[in-house]
């Protein structure tokens, strides 16, 4: 993939994406980029009548987005990035632009503008370089491009219209509908291949490589005559009223500067394979070809991928993380010593940490290297951080890896492997019929459920909601987190009986007493009555049938107008991803992942409408659906 030699350059270097689209962190991530998402603030406001074309509007969009967000992060995050990518995508049609509605009224009008007819999606991206100088001040270098997609809607009924306003996709859509989901069923033809449809109208996959590749003279330019023509760049110096600014003199220029910056610290995550290397020639499709240095590193990562996360759980589990937090700077040997351990051994983890980008060492002359957390360790990895993965990793070691070791036996029979992968003894210890493997579970859900919660918690507006239960709540973080979002809400966590006996040792230093905790089993005990039912990582590891004895129990509780907010990992309608879903439906026992679809024709078999759908970029998506 052509985006692959620029990925290995931007390893180490802070890139930042403006925007908190999911298709748009969802594109750059399949991409293999790694980045950090600051949404814009910038208010889509620019006076539309000022551009002769519908793109430059866009594109100007698209710049005030990233350069409020370099501007603002040195001051809010204390760190000055290395590059900032904003996006704006537009619809247009006879001569108007359309941007997102604002209401269903709104939708419809858009989507009924469009009805039968040809118009064009224009994304307009910006690329701020971030160059900061030795007297703080920043120099801002900005590269901005457009691309525009033909798209030909069908002749739309009433009906259909109002089907697809209803499912809630339209709302944060520019012109009412994404192609990527449901809104594909309203298209007759677009003019592109069906890599387009995957990102329409959000942000066309071309661009997203022309964005990368505009930071790297490794790249070729677009080489068939139709890319470049709808390729337009331009490099710009911008001003800022804080910051002194500097044009760089040429691309490859810049591109240097992004591949050569030094770092205080060791990161040996810069580039792995040396620009000379000469690569074995494959044959594609009956043509002998070079991959590329990017597809060699990306087998790399995929093929070693399992020894990082098994070093990751190794340190995680020696507390290292915990020890460099309230130590940081000691050597190899200190550690060793610290934590019980081999001084060989030590040195490796702590080195192998280091290259993840886990740990930063620093050499002073002559001296050992000392070791620190990486911000990813301080914020994650520690086990008194408040958004902690210390007890899911945990989770992982014991229970995933060994589950994981037999993925060929479980494949090969389809079963879970839980037998093979444990010793009676560790069966029993990593059941979650024993305190300890209960006690584990929950810690992993807990982690998981503060990262993930107040996104899900503030993902629809639940105002006209008074009681909730959260069915399978287990520790009650999600709970406290709607309580928090929600003045007005009072949640019931329900969830079996050995659960919730040990929810004392997740409760908050100050709990809600609108959060309480009820004993049950939601497939055979009458449900706590509320007007909105959560169902959070629950209906994933349930097959079909059981999903509808959940379902029905829950519809017959429930009165006209109740909500049910579902919150799962949903899968691209196409099953082509999230890879996370799909990995973890190769260890679950009698679940399935599913798509929003998937979802939604289950709950409405229940009378459950699909009122709105949130694809978020924190690890669970959400969906609201309300009982006709
Ligand atoms: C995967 S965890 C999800 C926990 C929580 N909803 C979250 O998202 O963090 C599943 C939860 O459902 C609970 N559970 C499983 N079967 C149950 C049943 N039949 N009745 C009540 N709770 C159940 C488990 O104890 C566990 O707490």
């Amino acid at each position: 993939m052509v985006l692959n030699p620029v990925i290995s350059k931007l390893a180490g270097k802070l890139v930042v994406l403006a925007s908190a689209s999911p298709r748009r962190l969802e594109i750059l991530r399949s991409a293999g980029l790694r980045f950090e998402v600051v949404p814009s603030w910038f208010k889509e406001t620019l006076d539309k009548g000022l551009f002769k074309a519908p793109y430059e509007y866009a594109v100007e969009t698209a710049k005030q987005k990233a350069l409020e967000v370099a501007r603002r992060m040195p001051f809010k995050h204390l760190k000055t990035p290395d590059i900032v990518i904003g996006a704006d995508t537009i619809v247009t049609v006879d001569g108007m632009i359309l941007e997102k509605p604002v209401d269903k009224h709104d939708a419809y009008r858009m989507l009924s503008s469009l009805s039968g007819k040809e118009h064009s999606v224009f994304t307009g991206v910006a690329i701020v370089l971030c160059h900061e100088k030795e007297n703080e001040e920043v120099d801002y270098q900005l590269i901005d491009f457009y691309e525009e997609t033909k798209v030909k809607f069908a002749d739309l009924s009433e009906d259909m219209l109002w089907e697809y306003i209803n499912s809630g996709e339209p709302m944060d859509k520019a012109g009412g509908y994404g192609i990527q989901a449901l809104g594909g069923m309203l298209v007759d033809t677009s003019s592109r291949s069906d890599s387009l449809a995957t990102s329409v109208p959000t942000q066309p996959p071309s661009s997203s490589q022309a964005l990368l590749s505009h930071n790297s003279s490794s790249i070729p330019r677009p080489s068939s005559p139709c890319d470049s023509q709808r390729l337009h760049t331009q490099i710009t110096p911008t001003a800022s009223p804080a910051h002194k600014v500097k044009r760089e003199d040429s691309e490859s220029e810049s591109s240097q500067t992004l591949v050569n910056s030094t770092s205080k610290h060791t990161d040996n995550r810069k580039v792995k394979l040396h620009d000379n290397a000469t690569l074995p020639l494959v044959t594609r499709r009956g043509q002998v070809v070079e991959p590329t240095r990017g597809d060699l590193e990306r087998i790399c990562e995929l093929m070693d991928g399992f020894k990082a996360s098994k070093a990751l759980f190794t340190a995680s589990k020696l507390c290292l993380f915990d020890l460099l937090h309230s130590r940081p700077g000691l050597d190899a040997a200190q550690v060793a010593q610290e934590i019980k351990a081999s001084a060989k051994g030590t040195e490796c983890l702590l080195e192998a940490c280091v290259s993840l980008g886990l740990l930063k060492s620093t050499e002073k002359a002559c001296q050992k290297p000392v070791y620190e957390n990486a911000d990813l360790a301080t914020d994650f990895l520690r086990s008194d951080a408040s958004f902690s993965l210390h007890g899911y990793l945990q989770h992982c070691n014991e229970t995933m890896w060994p589950l994981f070791s037999h993925l060929e036996s479980a494949v090969q029979e389809g079963t879970s492997q839980r037998e093979k992968a444990f010793s009676k003894h560790m069966l029993q210890a990593t059941s979650t019929s024993s305190r300890e493997g209960k006690l584990r579970f929950m810690k992993a859900m807990h982690n998981i459920a503060k990262i993930t919660g107040k996104t899900i918690a503030t993902a629809f507006d639940l105002s006209t909601y008074k009681s909730a239960c959260d069915l399978g709540g287990c520790t009650g973080a999600l709970a406290y987190e709607f309580t928090e979002a929600h003045p007005g809400l009072s949640v019931t966590v329900f969830d079996l009986p050995a659960v919730v006996e040990l929810n004392e040792f997740f409760r908050p230093q100050h709990p809600d007493n609108r959060v309480s905790f009820v004993a049950g089993d939601f497939l055979k005990d009458e449900l706590p009555k509320a007007d909105l039912y959560i169902l959070a990582r629950i209906l994933h590891d349930l097959p079909d049938e059981k999903v509808h004895i959940l379902l029905s129990k829950i519809a017959d509780a429930c009165t006209a107008g109740c909500g049910l907010l579902l919150s799962e990992i949903f899968l691209d309608e196409d099953r082509r991803g999230p890879s996370r879903g799909l990995l973890q439906a190769l260890s679950m026992s009698e679940g399935k992942q599913r798509s929003a679809t998937e979802y939604s024709l289950l709950l409405k078999s229940h009378g459950f409408i699909t009122a709105h759908i949130r694809h978020t970029d924190n690890l669970l998506d959400a969906m609201l659906c309300i009982k006709a």
